[in-house]
């Protein structure tokens, strides 16, 4: 697909790292900016300690006493066991190589699924990792551009993910980093049904790999990153998307297997939201039900979670404990996954014009229950405004 496309465009603008299906530099018009929001990662294993030190550092996510003191020691003493996982998955982490190429052919499909914005062209904000919003926003600033749309990468929402990275966007646009540009947002879309068809595809892919006669007995457990429970007691809508996702999958499936939801990455000595995946594929082996299928859903390519501790670490304890085990891809390059991605967006453009929405959704009109940032409230009001 990504072939055909970039023969239509022409290469060559400044500042473009997606030169080849970029047609804005050819019609000199400002584009219609899809900012892509997430957490990123080291691409290579040297700058694990950055990206650690990054995410320790932010209080929407870890908050801790004496931050700007604790977090780098903390990120310190992290760092050679991180560093050491990120060797095993292949000296970094893929996500901004399968962000750009997401990217890249959404916006293709956008120019032509919704014309009147064209062109439309994406930029990757990662919150810890290079390219952070900072750079992001001077990339903006000098494209011009004068419309974008913060489009969150999480598919379900928290006040310690997508709210975190929106947090820092409305940092850097409420000081002028990125000059005049009208927002608007989608923080959210764990129940679209391209993206739940793309999830469906790659289990329905998965379970073909089992025996006939026993793949019904497959269980499926859907494994989404934990969270502290101290965050989910403060009423984080996050574990209630995550589950709307798993239950979204199933009717698609037209439920076929058994199936559960599991928590993955706890960090720390907190309490976190359970039952954690290796828990879980024990007591299943326990159970003797060892035929089980690992669906990651609350991330939407690979990273250290999946192609470590899914790949390497669950999966040698699954075949261990002598079950036949495997794991669902991740939707990484998937054409559904890309589609649904430009859908998302297209119509969000059209609703947004024909001012059937708002910048910004009902949802996060609401204030977070529970949550005490202030800045978070400051940032919906903000966005809410277009921006302004
Ligand atoms: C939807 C996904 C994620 C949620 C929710 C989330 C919450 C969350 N995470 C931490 C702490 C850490 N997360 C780390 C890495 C990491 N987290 C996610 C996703 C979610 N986190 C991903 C995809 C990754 C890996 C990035 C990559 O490889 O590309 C880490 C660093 C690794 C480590 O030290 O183990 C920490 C720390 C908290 C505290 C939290 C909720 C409040
Ligand atoms: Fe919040
Ligand atoms: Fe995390």
């Amino acid at each position: 697909m990504l072939t055909s496309i970039a023969r239509k465009r022409i290469p060559s603008c400044r500042g473009c790292r997606t030169t080849k299906l970029c047609n804005f530099s050819t019609t000199g018009k400002s584009p219609t900016a899809v900012v892509m929001l997430n957490m990123g990662g080291p691409s290579r294993v040297q700058e694990t300690y950055d990206f650690l030190r990054n995410l320790f550092l932010d209080g929407d996510l870890i908050p801790l006493p004496f931050q700007r003191v604790l977090a780098p020691l903390i990120a310190k003493r992290r760092t050679p066991q991180i560093e050491k996982q990120y060797a095993d998955i292949g000296g970094g982490s893929p996500i901004l190589r399968y962000t750009d190429y997401q990217g890249t052919a959404m916006c293709a499909l956008l120019d032509e699924l919704h014309p009147e914005t064209a062109p439309h062209k994406h930029y990757v904000a990662f919150r810890y990792a290079n390219p952070l919003t900072q750079e992001t926003a001077r990339r903006m600033r000098e494209d011009g551009v004068r419309r974008a749309i913060a489009f969150t990468q999480y598919p379900q929402y928290s006040c310690s993910t997508t709210g975190s990275s929106l947090n820092e966007l409305f940092r850097r646009g409420r000081a002028g980093e990125m000059g005049e540009v009208e927002w608007s947002v989608i923080d959210r879309w764990g129940t679209h049904p391209g993206f739940i068809k793309a999830v469906a595809q790659n289990v329905e892919a998965t379970l073909s790999k089992f025996e006939p006669c026993s793949r019904s007995d497959v269980v499926l457990l859907f494994s989404a990153h934990s969270l502290p429970m101290s965050v989910v007691n403060r009423g984080d809508p996050y574990v209630l998307e995550v589950a709307a996702s798993v239950n979204a999958v199933m009717e698609r499936l037209g439920h076929s297997n058994p199936y559960r939801l599991v928590w993955q990455s706890q960090v720390g000595p907190s309490a976190w939201l359970g039952m954690q995946t290796g828990e879980a594929i024990k007591g299943l082996a326990r159970l003797g039900r060892k035929q089980v299928i690992l669906v990651p859903i609350a991330f939407t390519s690979d990273h250290i979670e999946t192609l470590y501790e899914l790949d390497i670490e669950y999966m040698k304890e699954g075949k261990e404990l002598g079950m036949e085990i495997r794991r669902s891809e991740s939707l990484n390059e998937s054409p559904v996954f890309i589609r649904a991605l430009a859908d998302i967006v297209a119509q969000h453009l059209s609703d947004y014009s024909s001012r059937k929405i708002g910048p910004t959704s009902v949802q996060m009109g609401l204030r977070c229950p529970g949550c005490k940032s202030a800045t978070c409230s400051q940032q919906k009001h903000w966005f809410s405004r277009g921006g302004r």
